[in-house]
């Protein structure tokens, strides 16, 4: 038995001596890496907070004192001393625990997270209800050096200077943020922790002054002197004059030191930030060599750092990221944005091939829309490369920014639908029904990668806002070839003899394809969600008398209730079957386990065409 099998929840860390903290670190990396090494994960951000967990739960008392983890991928640690030990294997499976913090795991996780840059504001809105209940538990937020650069953060740092309470915010600074971190935020950090020999000149300088005789002209000179110093030199100087003190930067693998910095800050009242540094990775050499592929991670095998399961066939992703460098080589017009994702969404590709024209905005998907916007306005043809599940948060932006003005930026949306183990935090299953009520908006859906690749080529040519949306994973292996498309005319896949029709959309159209053929059911490919293809839809009403809607979204507001207006607008005798996703946040799994659980596989189709007797 471990130490770690010891420990039933953080109270148990009080009894250990700095020694058995240390052994506790050590098998808290194992655990992690044994685990991740089978069933996959963040790794690298989880080994860099080894330490810092370890301290924050042996200085606070959780639950009492709320620790807040912002975006949360770093938390397995915490859930490790919160007594999840026994079930951590199951981690980001089908019936297992989540691989970020979830309220209803634990009273030790204070606020479902997943997407970055909430904690600062959740923290101090719990500390103004705490303060009002009259409870004097502390808040923490622990946010990196990447997310604290979100337009959010700097909102809710801001408010925090401003109410002036108690708030401790730990900024983990590793220096990466999925890739390389970028901003002017992130250089200002690297300043301040290669700043230390200042720090160390502005310390002698400061008891200097203080040794000085105390003659009035001479301090008010001496503070003068000082306070010049201070903005000169004085490392987190920005948080300072936001009212926010800041303490560091201290070394985030020294425990002890660590467990020092907090015992001192626990006793400070107003709102502080404690800088850490640490290493992304800390502890396992392959993911310290490469963090950004640890960062999160399939199954690997943890002596080589080899992933284990590559598929030969090329992800949408990867076809999406080839054809925009190719467009980029055909149009000096093109640029490509991404919201810190370059290689999650492919479009890293181009920015090596073009890099005046990449642009990583950090994580600031609002901000990445308004820019792409700005580069429409002067004659640009923006690419923006973001997950379904980020998009959300620029939505005034498309209606106010791109839409409204009927500007010609393309969305390239990765991960719309099921993502699998992330679970519902990041699952794409609002987009057609968040952008299917826009003005201007226009809405594809791939078929295959193949049409991905002719969709993206194309997409310049409508003129419009596009968006291009395309599932989390591998294709279908199909030839990609160059082929002219109508966009915006649907395709009849099968025509079958049964008054059936089956209209599918994305990938769900070649999954579909077989089974419709024997069964003689028509199978359409409505590859375009906004605007329908009206003349083709409205023949299909007239020829079938029962139409089954296939997509891999909410079936509220998605495709299927597109095709539902149309049908009662009309004078149809079709009926009509929607299958999509349900109306409730999808937890997290292997995406063909929650795909089945959620009644969109091909069994469940399969089970359709019986119920209906088709
Ligand atoms: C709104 C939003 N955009 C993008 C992401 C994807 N994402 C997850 S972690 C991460 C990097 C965060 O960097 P940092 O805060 O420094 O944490 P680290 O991974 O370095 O520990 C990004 C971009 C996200 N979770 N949420
Ligand atoms: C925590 C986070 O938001 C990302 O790390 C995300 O988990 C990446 O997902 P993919 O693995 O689909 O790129
Ligand atoms: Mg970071």
């Amino acid at each position: 038995m471990t130490l770690l099998d010891t420990i039933t929840g953080p109270r148990d860390l009080e009894h250990l001596d700095e020694e058995q903290l240390q052994v506790l670190c050590s098998e808290l990396r194992e655990v992690i890496i044994e685990t991740t090494s089978k069933v996959g994960g963040h790794v690298a951000s989880n080994l860099g907070v080894v330490e810092l967990t370890v301290a924050l739960h042996r200085v606070f008392e959780s639950p009492a004192d709320r620790i807040i983890w912002d975006v949360g991928h770093q938390c397995y640690p915490h859930k490790l001393l919160t007594g999840r030990r026994e079930q951590f294997h199951t981690i980001r499976q089908s019936n297992g625990l989540s691989g970020f913090p979830k309220r209803q795991e634990s009273e030790h996780d204070h606020l479902d997270t997943g997407h970055s840059s909430t904690s600062i504001s959740a923290a101090l809105g719990m500390r103004a209800a705490l303060d009002l209940k009259g409870d004097a538990g502390k808040v923490i937020a622990v946010i990196g050096d990447g997310s604290i650069g979100a337009g959010m953060a700097f909102e809710g740092l801001n408010h925090a200077g401003h109410l002036d309470k108690d708030l401790i915010i730990i900024l983990n600074d590793n220096e990466m943020s999925i890739s390389e971190n970028v901003g002017a935020l992130s250089k200002y950090f690297s300043k301040i922790i290669t700043g230390q020999v200042y720090n160390r000149f502005r310390r002698d300088l400061e008891s200097m002054l203080q040794s000085l005789p105390r003659g009035e002209r001479l301090v008010r000179a001496a503070k003068r002197v000082e306070e010049g110093i201070k903005g000169f030199m004085t490392p987190g100087i920005l948080f300072e004059e936001l009212n926010i003190k800041y303490f560091g930067p201290v070394d985030g693998h020294d425990l002890n030191s660590l467990m020092d910095f907090l015992e001192n800050i626990k006793q400070i009242d107003g709102p502080l930030l404690l800088h850490v540094i640490t290493r992304k990775g800390e502890g396992y050499a392959p993911a310290e060599q490469n963090p950004e592929q640890f960062h999160g991670v399939g199954p690997y095998d943890r002596k080589t750092g080899k992933v284990t399961s590559n598929s030969s066939v090329p992800s949408y992703t990867a076809v999406a990221g080839r054809a925009v460098v190719e467009l980029g080589e055909e149009d000096k017009k093109v640029v490509t944005i991404t919201a810190a994702m370059p290689e999650g969404t492919g479009v890293h590709h181009f920015k090596h091939n073009f890099p005046d024209r990449f642009f990583d905005v950090g994580i600031a998907e609002q901000h990445a829309v308004t820019f792409a916007a700005g580069l429409a306005l002067q004659g640009m043809h923006p690419y923006v490369f973001i997950y379904s599940t980020f998009f959300q948060r620029a939505y005034d932006q498309v209606i106010h920014d791109v839409c409204l003005q009927n500007l010609p930026v393309v969305f390239c949306i990765d991960r719309a639908g099921i993502v699998g183990n992330d679970g519902e935090t990041h699952n794409g299953s609002f987009d057609l029904s968040f952008l299917r009520c826009i003005p201007n908006m226009k809405i594809l859906t791939p078929k295959d990668e193949n049409e991905l690749y002719n969709m993206l080529l194309q997409a310049r040519s409508l003129d419009s806002p596009v968006t291009i949306r395309y599932a989390r994973g591998s294709g279908f292996g199909v030839e990609i070839r160059r082929e002219p498309l109508d966009l915006l005319s649907w395709e009849v896949v099968h025509q079958g003899k049964k008054p059936v029709a089956v209209l599918a959309t994305g990938y769900l159209v070649t999954q579909a394809k077989q089974l419709c053929e024997e069964k003689g059911v028509t199978l359409i490919n409505a590859r375009c969600i906004k605007p329908l293809d009206a003349t083709l839809l409205d023949k299909v009403l007239r020829e079938n008398r029962r139409i089954i809607t296939l997509e891999e979204n909410s079936q509220m507001g998605g495709f299927g209730s597109a095709v539902a207006q149309f049908l009662c607008a009309g004078e149809y005798q079709a009926r009509l079957t929607s299958l999509g996703l349900p109306d409730e946040f999808i937890s997290h799994g292997d995406q063909q386990t929650v795909r089945k659980r959620c009644g969109i596989d091909l069994d469940s189709l399969k089970l359709t065409f019986k119920e209906l007797n088709i």
